[in-house]
């Protein structure tokens, strides 16, 4: 401890030395100057001072010349570029001569300036390809992020990376790869989104599409879901946007792709689904809420049965049955969801958003799938419990974000690079954001001429008769089915069916249950609602129930 206390006093006792002695050169040299300039002590200090600064001065200035004399001989920017290996942990050793580092200078720009990439990161150009889209349409950018960013860095960041080409995010599309978490692909487009048509796909392009097409990609290839089972979509978009149309070829594309189903149609606006009534297990044209609560209630039946067919399965350790899918499709829901302020009006409209999620949630198991469409996607025209449950949806143009938020979820625009519907042109018909497993993509629904759709139902058509034919058992079900085809009529009265098919009781209540007593079907009445009889799709349904 004493040592070294007496070390610390030797130390100052030094410091105080070099100071008195520094302040007495100092004092010498002015009094010196002063002698030697005749000047006074306040004139000789400042002028002392001036100096020195002066002498500062001329130093910095002679270092920065010598600077950018050194860095006019260099490598300039491309030098500074490669910081990346410094970033990079693991960088391969080549990294290490910067020098050596191909940039692709638009995209690292791009990415950088977008925050999709860390400012001083780079894509190579050795990772980087740029081709043209096969429709001509833009170009497809192929490249590797640098390590540590994954291809979700770009797509969070989509919107602005479109922007830093001077593009809009409707101009960019990103596809994931398969092979590597960094790899990227994105497209980006000369034009806006479908500014050329592209044509309606043919019945070998649908057949070979894996999965159901929906429309067009903004490429020109076909767009759609892997599979329309076990789930349902909601339509959304303003009147004459095209949502009759994109529905329409969604049958048509189901009719080819999908096998065997059963559709049960509910023509809100009237005539739009009209073109699928003949080959409708049940269709009906009304706005009137009834109508679908009866079709709701037929479904649910429907439903439970299936689960009820499940458990037992379950119960006796046999496989689940395998049940023919049915497609629900309503064009103009929100009417049917709508009441009159009535006390009665408001039960059944509450009445009606039960069944409606209901059944839509039971879609998973029971197979069956619910299309709905609305051109009034406002806030309360269906019921949020509804609306909840698809898990496909497609909204076509709307007028704001809030409408798109109706039919694309609450919390659509925190998704991953939305795209927001009020933004489209809605001159082009038919487009539209799919939102399908959390990712958003544009697609424009395809516009088969009449021509195709009539060919694709008479075939179906053609092709359900024959196997009806074949495998329905004799009875007289199937005598009237006989009966009604060759007559080339959708509806007979009971009179006549009653009398074609033998029986002789000649007043009307008593010739009537003996009929339904034969045929084991209810009967129906006219479009006029007037005359009693029955629907050939109803003993259709009937006959193919027996099957
Ligand atoms: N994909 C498409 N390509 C080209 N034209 C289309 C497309 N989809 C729809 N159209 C045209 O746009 C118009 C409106 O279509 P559509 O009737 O399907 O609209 P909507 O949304 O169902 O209308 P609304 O709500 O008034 O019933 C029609 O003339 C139709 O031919």
């Amino acid at each position: 401890m004493a040592g070294k206390k007496s070390a610390t006093q030797d130390d100052i006792y030094g410091q105080s030395a070099g100071v008195i002695g520094t302040l007495a050169i100092v004092f010498g040299g002015l009094a010196a100057l002063k002698d030697a300039l005749g000047l006074s002590w306040a004139a000789t200090v400042l002028l002392t001072v001036g100096v020195l600064v002066g002498l500062g001065y001329l130093a910095w200035r002679i270092r920065v010349a010598v600077e950018r004399l050194r860095a006019r001989g260099g490598q300039p920017a491309a030098v500074a570029a490669p910081q990346t290996p410094v970033q990079e942990p693991d960088a391969p050793e080549e990294d290490e001569d910067v020098e050596h580092v191909p940039v692709e200078w638009e995209l690292t720009a791009a990415l950088a300036a977008a925050g999709a990439i860390g400012k001083d990161q780079i894509i190579r150009a050795d990772e980087a390809t740029v081709t043209e889209i096969k429709t001509g349409v833009g170009v497809s950018h192929d490249f590797l992020v640098p390590k540590g960013r994954t291809y979700e860095d770009v797509e969070k960041r989509l919107s602005a990376v479109a922007g830093a080409f001077h593009l809009s995010r409707m101009h960019a599309k990103l596809e994931p790869s398969r092979d590597n978490e960094r790899r990227v692909k994105l497209l980006l487009l000369r034009e806006p989104p479908f500014t050329h048509e592209f044509p309606a796909p043919t019945r070998q392009e649908i057949q070979a599409f894996p999965g159901v097409p929906l429309g067009h990609e903004v490429t020109g290839e076909l767009a759609g879901v892997p599979t329309f089972e076990k789930a349902s979509l909601l339509v959304g978009g303003m009147t004459q946007v095209g949502k009759t149309t994109f529905v329409n070829a969604l049958i048509t594309c189901l009719l080819i792709a999908y096998g065997e189903f059963e559709l049960y149609l509910l023509d809100g606006k009237f005539c739009g689904l009209t073109k699928f009534e003949k080959i409708a297990t049940r269709y009906e044209s009304s706005d009137d809420p009834a109508v679908f609560e009866s079709m709701l209630d037929e479904l649910n039946g429907r439903s439970d049965s299936r689960y009820g067919q499940i458990k037992n399965a379950i119960r006796e350790r046999k496989a689940p049955p395998k049940f023919k899918p049915v497609f629900l499709i309503v064009d103009e829901a929100a009417d049917f969801f709508a009441h009159d302020e009535s006390r009665e009006g408001k039960e059944q409209a509450r009445r009606i958003a039960a069944k409606a999620r209901s059944l839509v949630s039971k879609s998973l198991e029971s197979q069956i799938n619910t299309v709905l469409m609305s051109q009034r996607p406002a806030h309360n025209a269906i019921p949020v419990m509804v609306r909840d449950q698809f898990m496909y949806r497609l909204c076509l143009y709307v007028a704001s974000s809030g409408t798109a938020k109706v039919v694309l979820g609450d919390t659509y625009f925190e998704t991953v690079a939305p795209i927001n519907p009020a933004l489209l042109n809605p001159e082009i018909k038919g487009q539209g954001v799919l939102f399908a497993t959390g990712r958003s993509r544009l697609i424009r629904g395809f516009n088969f001429s009449d021509e195709f759709i009539w060919g694709v139902v008479d075939e179906v058509h053609a092709r359900r008769q024959s196997v009806l034919e074949k495998e329905i058992p004799d009875s007289p079900v199937k005598q009237a089915i006989v009966l009604m085809r060759s007559k080339g009529v959708e509806f007979m009265p009971s009179a006549d069916l009653a009398l074609a098919l033998g029986i002789t009781e000649t007043r009307p209540v008593a010739r009537g249950k003996a009929l339904s007593a034969l045929l084991g079907v209810a009967p129906g009445k006219d479009d006029g609602g007037v005359v009693r009889g029955y629907r050939l799709a109803d003993l259709m349904a009937a006959a193919n129930a027996t099957r």
